[in-house]
């Protein structure tokens, strides 16, 4: 790379619009979205997608929302050609929807074009032609004049065409193509130029697209040049404006969304940003970005996955795992901080609030996903995620120092063996950490003395041996844990408890999380049952085989 790029590069330019409106400007309704998928985004694919999915695509397209669909470059290929004769002669198109085609400003790609739009209802031929210097100099061979009277010629041909098949519903959209590598001046002389030519009125309105054929500038810079369009272009009551960003800097969304801030009314773009090189506009991006903020997109991405899946099998492509609001991995937190402000505003959210979700931009739901990819456990984890998991799969609402607790005996795993946990992993780590699926208790009978203490008679089951256990005290716990002693003679004190259901109805379990010092260590149990008091009894006992062993059973073993 060069020590001083500036020798090869250009420095950023500067459109010096010194009374710029945009900044403060806030969108607050959707543009006209017109897709591109099928005439930017297939051009640009390493093979061009079949008639069987570019029919899918358009379906796909049109259930979405799309109003305005540029369906091809009829005279580029006869695979173009055919798909719009099909469009048309097998009435495809569905009345509130208006294809689209692209031609050059050549004549006999101009006939050609109409010649494949016999019979339509309502059609948007879009003409372009470069008016970037390097484009007039390198490949049209034209000065400023000529390339003035190009586009002219061929919006007056267009214009002529379209007399000659007056059943058809016309209108005309012209790009001045590499518009964002163009002097303005130039840019609107032409636009001007064609504008006159087709005799836009707000009756007749035609469509101005300024492309970012290659993005070349800061965002403010192209809306500080769309916004110049927008003031400065003749006719503008009769013009539809129009941007087509690419996304060679990555910055595609950004300059749409000023590009709208500063005075388009209309976007075109590709789903996910496919298109030639690094991609066209990203339509999604800036349909739930607008989403967001509470402006209703007027497109509809409720199973964003499916239409993922449909992109991907007509591009032929992958959509990356990061890419905005698609991506596997976009509703996932690894991160410990993270998962435990998710789970803690997940628990303070209630019906009716305003989506304030840290690190969760949209909620998920809303476009068809679920919370369950949310919180993922590596070792980058903590207790918030792990508890999150085990909360939204098994039901289980731990309390915070057994989630410390917990988390404690993950990290060892992890530690060892390094990869993802799923909720199923932690679950099996967890009933094998608090013994839940052995010993079990059976037979649990609870009486009152006449002495007023409470009795507790049950049988400890371990294995293949039963163990009897009795015992007294001032409640069912403090009964439990003096029968305890006869088979684990350890000091046992109840420090704290917990218990909730898990599920509801007759399937309802009891969760009972109890806090234990025993022998001076302090431990939680955990005891799941259909019954409460076994559930804490369970929990008791868990807890107590987490630091000692029974003593030998034969002494005890029943009969
Ligand atoms: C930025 C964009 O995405 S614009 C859309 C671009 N999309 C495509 O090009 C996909 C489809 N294109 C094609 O199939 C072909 O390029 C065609 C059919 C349009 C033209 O094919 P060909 O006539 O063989 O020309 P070729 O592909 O080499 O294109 C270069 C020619 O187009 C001319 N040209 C390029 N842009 C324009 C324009 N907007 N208006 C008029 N002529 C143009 C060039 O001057 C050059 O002419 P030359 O051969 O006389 O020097
Ligand atoms: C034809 C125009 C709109 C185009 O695709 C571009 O400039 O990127």
């Amino acid at each position: 790379m060069l020590k001083n790029p500036a020798a090869k590069y250009p420095v950023a330019k500067r459109i010096g619009l010194t009374d710029r409106r945009w900044p403060d400007a806030v969108i607050q309704r959707a543009p006209v979205w017109c897709s591109v998928d099928l005439r930017d985004g297939n051009q640009a694919l390493i093979e061009p997608m079949d008639p069987a999915r570019k029919l899918r695509l358009f379906e796909t397209l049109v259930r979405i929302g799309f109003k305005e669909i540029e369906v091809g470059f009829p005279s580029a290929s006869q695979a173009d050609f055919d798909f719009v004769r099909m469009l048309i002669e097998r009435d495809l198109v569905p009345d509130d929807v208006t294809i689209q085609v692209l031609t050059q400003a050549r004549d006999h790609l101009i006939d050609r074009t109409f010649e494949s739009l016999a019979g339509a209802k309502r059609v948007v031929v879009h003409l372009y032609n470069a008016v970037a210097p390097v484009m007039r100099r390198v490949v049209l061979g034209l000065d400023e004049n000529g390339v003035v009277d190009l586009a002219v010629r061929h919006a007056r041909m267009i214009r002529e065409c379209a007399q000659r098949q007056p059943d058809t519903q016309w209108a005309f959209q012209y790009s001045p193509e590499m518009f964002s590598n163009t002097e303005l001046a130039f840019s609107k002389r032409v636009v001007d130029a064609v504008t006159a030519e087709w005799r836009a009125t707000p009756q007749r309105p035609c469509i101005i697209n300024l492309p970012s054929t290659v993005e070349c500038c800061t965002p403010n810079v192209f809306a500080d040049m769309v916004e110049w369009m927008h003031r400065h272009l003749e006719r503008r009551d009769g013009i539809v404006l129009s941007v087509h960003p690419h996304n060679d800097r990555g910055t595609g969304t950004a300059a749409a969304e000023v590009a709208l801030m500063a005075g388009a009314d209309r976007l075109e773009g590709c789903l996910f940003g496919n298109g030639e090189r690094t991609g066209n506009l990203d339509i999604v991006n800036v349909a739930l970005n607008l989403y967001t903020q509470g402006v209703p997109p007027e497109l509809d991405f409720s199973d964003i996955d499916a239409i993922r899946r449909t992109v991907e099998h007509c591009n032929q492509l992958p959509v990356h795992p990061r890419h905005p609001y698609v991506g596997d991995l976009v509703y996932t937190s690894f991160s410990g901080s993270h998962q435990d402000a998710i789970k803690k505003a997940f628990a303070a959210r209630r019906d009716g609030d305003v989506w304030d979700m840290p690190y969760l931009p949209i909620d998920p739901m809303d476009l068809g996903r679920s919370y369950e990819a949310v919180i993922r456990v590596n070792s980058q984890s903590g207790k918030g995620g792990i508890s999150f998991l085990l909360e939204s799969e098994y039901g289980l609402e731990l309390p915070r120092r057994l989630q410390i607790e917990f988390s404690q005996a993950v990290q060892r795993v992890m530690d060892t063996e390094g990869k993802e946990l799923t909720a199923a992993d932690l679950w099996a780590l967890f009933e094998r950490e608090y013994g839940l699926t052995a010993p079990h208790i059976e037979h649990v009978q609870v009486g009152e003395r006449p002495d007023g203490q409470v009795q507790v008679v049950a049988e400890v089951v371990q294995g293949s041996q039963r163990r009897r256990l009795e015992g007294r005290g001032n409640g069912p716990i403090d009964a439990f844990v003096d029968g305890l002693q006869a088979l684990a003679p350890v000091a046992v004190e109840v420090l704290d408890y917990h218990q909730h259901a898990i599920g509801g109805g007759a399937q309802a379990r009891a969760a009972a999380y109890l806090e234990l010092r025993i022998d001076g260590v302090t431990r939680f149990g955990v005891g799941i049952d259909a019954n409460t008091m076994t559930a804490s009894m369970k929990a008791v006992l868990g807890a107590v085989l987490r630091t000692t062993r029974f003593v030998p059973a034969e002494a005890h073993a029943l009969a």
